[in-house]
């Protein structure tokens, strides 16, 4: 058989592999039932379903925005029915399942069918809380949609960073269903007198645990009390007025990973809640709600056993079934040689590929963004023109939370619709973000708590889509595995030094000696000294080189727990992240603890270093 041939027939076969794996990668995301079969309002079914298209109405193209959802997802469809039937609900769904369809369609079946419709005069009817902007924005943009033939209903958000007086101005109109940051919430909830919530029906916490990790817990205590919709107390039914005097609030609380901080604002939040997602072994919440403690209160003296509702840190967490985790063992001084070289390695392979990478500091994400935007192709043999080109020829995107408002929604909405494309990101990017066809997430720097990597990852994959991950470690890191192995996590080990062997050097094939380390491999030995003479060239990339390193050391003294003794400062030696930054030398800034652990380590390598000679003396 000719090769031809041969090359043909096994792409038909991997074409029929692949078709065969997607169908039963979308079986385990799709229910096999109708949007209508849950019991949703026919128009809200339509709206659901169908493509988006353009129709031509009266000499104007006029844009009909449909969902394009043939089929509810499998966590739609168990939420939707249990939503619909008034009770407060616990969701607990791997990432990119479908959520905030879950809860927004149910809202939205009940507010259309209010008679006389509901007006702006009423006020809010719904009030979903979360935690970060770009949340906020990605759930009003999906509200919109879906109410696009509802128009009596009004979509609105308020959140920090926002002009207020525009907001309030918007919240004394009327919005039906706000979209909403805690902390900016409870600024409008004091101050704005025109903001009407009498008629408020629901209360959604979208990545509740998040909410609560970033200290909105004591926000979030005030906000449910000013709202009168706290489980411990006696709800004063005559503040409530006319529309939903005959309904009962209804809260919900959803997120990918809950933990223990959950239980507590489950149990103040949620009365008789059905849980959706969680094991048969979770058990029910109490009924008597007895001695509540703060949201704001220390996890390990927040519960009695016997009221835990969701997962112990030691549960396993949901992750999609097919996202392919791997890891990368890096030696910290060739770490952003190994990163530049994976990235452009993946890139150089398809041409459609979209990645987020994720750093632990604003400063880092600047640096490498600044880095990538300029640094130059690799290639002696160049031609003026390939000296112009790129060492990675993709779209650049950045995103951290000390960026302008305006500039990071734009990077929001371009990186969505961009096919191939780099994003550099902090965890503003890490929590509920949609960002479609993200086919690789990389975290450089490693993400903390188990509940962090889970988030991380869960920006690919989504909704059945194929996705890879990959986990940067130091040797001194490795066991961070095992900490995420409690959690059912596991990862297989990315082949570096092949990526490295398929680099052309002096655009000649490199005749690399097999089983070479990675710190003396001869791509690497090149490439950082050349990223190194083209940091130090310059003095403002020079100085975000530094300042990048200084924020990256303080960010791995900050882990908490018994992540501290994975990520010590100590057992890093602070050359060699100087050299993951491009930096020659340790930079002198970093204050002065840290001079103190570098000089305690060396002592310690001395004394090492001694007792290994006398060691080595008696035996000769
Ligand atoms: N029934 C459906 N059919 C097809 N696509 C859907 C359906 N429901 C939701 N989607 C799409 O799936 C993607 C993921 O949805 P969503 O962001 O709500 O997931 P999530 O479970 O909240 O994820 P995360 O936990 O990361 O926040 C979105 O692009 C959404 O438009």
């Amino acid at each position: 058989m000719d090769k031809r041939k041969r090359r043909t027939e096994e792409t038909m076969e991997e074409n029929k592999v692949k078709k065969a794996m997607s169908k039963a990668e979308a079986s385990q995301v799709f229910a096999s039932c109708s949007f209508s079969s849950l019991g949703l309002h026919p128009n809200l079914c339509d709206q659901l379903r169908g493509l988006s298209l353009s129709l031509l109405h009266r000499h104007a193209s006029v844009h009909v925005y449909r969902m394009g959802f043939e089929a509810p997802t499998l966590i739609q469809a168990q939420a939707i029915p249990v939503i619909l039937s008034g009770k407060h609900v616990l969701v607990n769904a791997a990432t990119g399942t479908g959520k905030t369809v879950a809860y927004l369609a149910p809202i939205i079946h009940h507010l259309q069918e209010y008679d006389p419709r509901i007006q702006r005069s009423d006020g809010t009817f719904a009030l979903v809380l979360v935690p970060t902007h770009e949340l906020c924005m990605q759930v009003y943009e999906i509200l919109q949609k879906l109410l696009h033939r509802f128009h009596w209903i009004v979509p609105g958000y308020i959140m920090g960073g926002e002009n207020r007086s525009k907001e309030k101005a918007r919240l004394r109109k009327g919005i039906s269903i706000l979209v909403a940051t805690p902390g900016r919430l409870l600024d409008h909830l004091k101050n704005t007198t025109s903001f009407v919530y009498s008629n408020l029906r629901w209360i959604i916490f979208d990545e509740a645990d998040m909410i609560l990790e970033l200290g909105f817990g004591k926000d979030i205590e005030e906000i449910l009390e000013l709202l009168g919709s706290r489980q411990n107390e006696s709800v004063s039914k005559e503040k409530q007025i006319s529309k939903i005097a005959e309904f009962q609030r209804q809260n919900l609380l959803l997120s990918a990973t809950l933990n223990d901080k959950v239980n507590n604002l489950a149990k103040i939040s949620l009365e008789n809640p059905i849980m959706i997602g969680l094991d048969d072994k979770m058990l029910q919440i109490s009924p008597s709600l007895e001695g509540l403690k703060s949201l704001g209160s220390d996890v390990e003296n927040e519960l009695e056993d016997s009221e835990k509702i969701v997962r112990s840190s030691n549960d396993e967490y949901k992750l999609p079934v097919q996202l392919f985790q791997r890891y990368v063992k890096v030696p910290c001084g060739s770490r952003l040689v190994a990163l530049l070289s994976i990235l452009k390695s993946l890139f150089e392979r398809e041409s459609s590929y979209k990645i987020v990478v994720f750093f632990s500091t604003c400063n880092a994400v600047d640096f490498h963004y600044s880095l990538l935007s300029e640094f130059p192709s690799l290639s002696k043999m160049q031609s003026e023109a390939e000296a112009l080109q790129l060492f990675l020829k993709c779209k650049l995107f950045r995103l951290h939370g000390n960026m302008k408002h305006e500039d990071r929604r734009t990077t929001f909405q371009s990186f969505k619709t961009e096919k191939s494309a780099l994003l550099l990101s902090t965890d503003v990017a890490a929590r509920g973000l949609d960002f479609p066809k993200v086919r690789c997430i990389i975290q450089y720097d490693s993400p903390g708590e188990a509940t962090e990597y889970v988030h991380r990852v869960g920006r690919t994959a989504r909704l059945g889509e194929r996705g890879d991950s990959l986990l940067f470690l130091q040797p001194v890191e490795m066991d961070y595995l095992r900490e995420l192995e409690k959690h059912g996590v596991s990862l297989t080990e990315y082949p570096l030094l092949k990526v490295f062997d398929s680099f052309p050097l002096y655009s000649q094939k490199q005749n690399v000696k097999k089983f070479v380390s990675v710190e003396m491999h001869p791509w690497v030995l090149n490439l950082q000294k050349t990223l190194e003479s083209f940091v130090t060239a310059e003095p403002q990339r020079k100085k975000l080189a530094k300042d990048a390193f200084c924020s990256w050391v303080r960010a791995y003294t900050a882990h908490r727990g018994e992540l501290k003794s994975i990520f010590m400062v100590k057992k890093l030696h602070l050359g060699h992240v100087a050299r993951s930054f491009a930096l020659k030398e340790q930079p002198s800034l970093v204050g002065q603890s840290f001079q103190i652990q570098s000089k305690k380590r060396k002592r310690d390598q001395n004394q090492k270093g001694l007792s290994k000679k006398r060691k080595g003396a008696r035996k000769s």
